[in-house]
C-alpha cells in the first residue's frame, strides 16, 4: 500500500517511553512487556498519557508501575511516531535518565531486565528501535521518528536528527 503523506498523520494515542541508564555500569534498564501491544517484547517501561498529565510525569509514572522504580530528572530525547495500517495511530514521547530510586521488580506488566548497552536485544524489540534506540541511550541525540506498520512489520520509515 502507499503511505500517507506524513504531515497528514493524525497524532493518536499519547503515550511515553523511558529509558534509565546506569551510566557507571554501561547499561539500561529494560523490560519484558507482560501484556498490552508488544507483549512479549523487550521495550522500555512506558505507557498512555492519563487526561490532564503531562508526557514527562507520565513516563515516570508507568516506570514506577511497571517496575517499582523512580526516575531523577528525566530529559526528553525524541518523538516517535506510528501510523498501523489498521488505523491506530500512538504518538510517544522518549525519555532518558541517568539517576533513579528503587530497585527494580517484576509485577503483573513487565520484567526488569538491566542490559549492557553494547548489547540491545534489538531482535527482540520492535523494528523501528535499531534506527534511534542507540543514539539515544549511547549518543544523546535528539530526533523525530515516523514508521508506518502493519502488525509487527515496519513498513517504511523516517528519521529526522535535531
Ligand atoms: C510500533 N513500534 C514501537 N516501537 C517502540 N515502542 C513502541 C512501539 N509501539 C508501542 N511502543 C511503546 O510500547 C508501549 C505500548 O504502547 P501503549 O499503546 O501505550 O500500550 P500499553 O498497553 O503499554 O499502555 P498502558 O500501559 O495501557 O497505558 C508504549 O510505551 C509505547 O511507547
Amino acid at each position: 500500500m502507499t503511505p500517507p503523506d506524513w504531515q497528514n498523520w493524525k497524532p493518536g494515542v499519547l503515550a511515553t517511553l523511558m529509558f534509565i541508564v546506569d551510566e557507571a555500569a554501561g547499561r539500561v534498564l529494560l523490560i519484558r512487556k507482560k501484556r498490552g501491544l508488544g507483549a512479549g517484547k523487550i521495550n522500555g517501561p512506558g505507557g498512555k498519557i492519563d487526561p490532564g498529565e503531562t508526557s514527562e510525569h507520565c513516563a515516570v509514572r508507568e516506570t514506577q508501575e511497571e517496575l517499582g522504580v523512580t526516575a531523577l530528572d528525566p530529559v526528553k530525547h525524541g518523538e516517535l511516531w506510528f501510523q498501523f495500517v489498521d488505523g491506530l495511530a500512538l504518538h510517544v514521547d522518549v525519555y532518558r535518565a541517568t539517576r533513579w530510586e528503587g530497585e527494580p521488580t517484576e509485577t503483573p506488566e513487565a520484567i526488569p531486565l538491566w542490559t549492557s548497552l553494547k548489547e540491545l536485544p534489538f531482535e527482540e524489540m520492535w523494528a523501528d528501535d535499531r534506527f534511534w534506540l542507540g543514539e539515544v541511550l549511547i549518543d544523546q541525540k535528539n530526533f523525530t521518528g515516523r514508521f508506518l506498520f502493519d502488525d509487527d512489520t515496519m513498513l517504511t520509515h523516517e528519521m529526522e536528527w535535531h
